[in-house]
């Protein structure tokens, strides 16, 4: 078994919705066992031109799974979501980003672990500390880890019962 930690995020008119479907989708896919799932965040899209905020979370997963098929599950379950969604509002709906395969480092034309951007981005670093052992985050983030993931505008935790995301 294999611990591994997924991000995901979705900016379309129910991202939440999204995200949480995600989520039970993913914990009912044999050879993988929800391990922890962090708060729901609201986030400013990060990226060109004018978007709608995000609902971002970051879970934990034990898998017997390969990175690469690991990796497939995901696209694959992207891509459910993007066709079903692409039918009404015609938006990316859902990303799921391998952020952490266990230890393992790995660095293919298809995937590359620990994900690239994830030491920079608040709305993957907050959503993992909720989850990760402080070991983990030391590891790769150093001793001064608080300033990696502190709140900000940009980012706010939503609430169970919060069907807005803006703050
Ligand atoms: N706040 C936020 N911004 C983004 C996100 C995301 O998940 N959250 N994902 C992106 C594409 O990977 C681009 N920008």
């Amino acid at each position: 078994m294999i611990r591994s930690y997924i991000a995901l995020g979705s900016n379309l008119n129910l991202p939440k919705e999204q995200v949480l479907t995600a989520i039970t989708t993913l914990a009912n896919i044999p050879d993988c066992t929800l391990i922890s799932q962090s708060r729901l965040y609201g986030s400013i899209a990060i990226g060109p031109g004018e978007q709608d905020n995000y609902v971002n979370a970051v879970i934990a997963i034990d898998t017997t799974l390969t990175a690469p098929k690991l990796l497939a599950t995901l696209q694959s379950i992207e891509s459910q979501h993007h066709r079903q969604r692409e039918i009404r509002w015609a938006a990316r709906t859902l990303d799921l980003d391998l952020l952490l395969y266990g230890t393992a480092n790995i660095q293919t034309p298809e995937l590359i672990v620990p994900h690239p951007r994830m030491f920079s981005r608040d709305f993957v670093l907050r959503p993992l500390a909720d989850i990760a052992p402080p070991e983990l985050l030391r590891h790769y983030l150093g001793e001064n880890t608080d300033i990696h993931y502190s709140d900000n505008d940009n980012l706010w935790v939503l609430a169970p019962d919060d069907k807005a995301i803006t703050p």
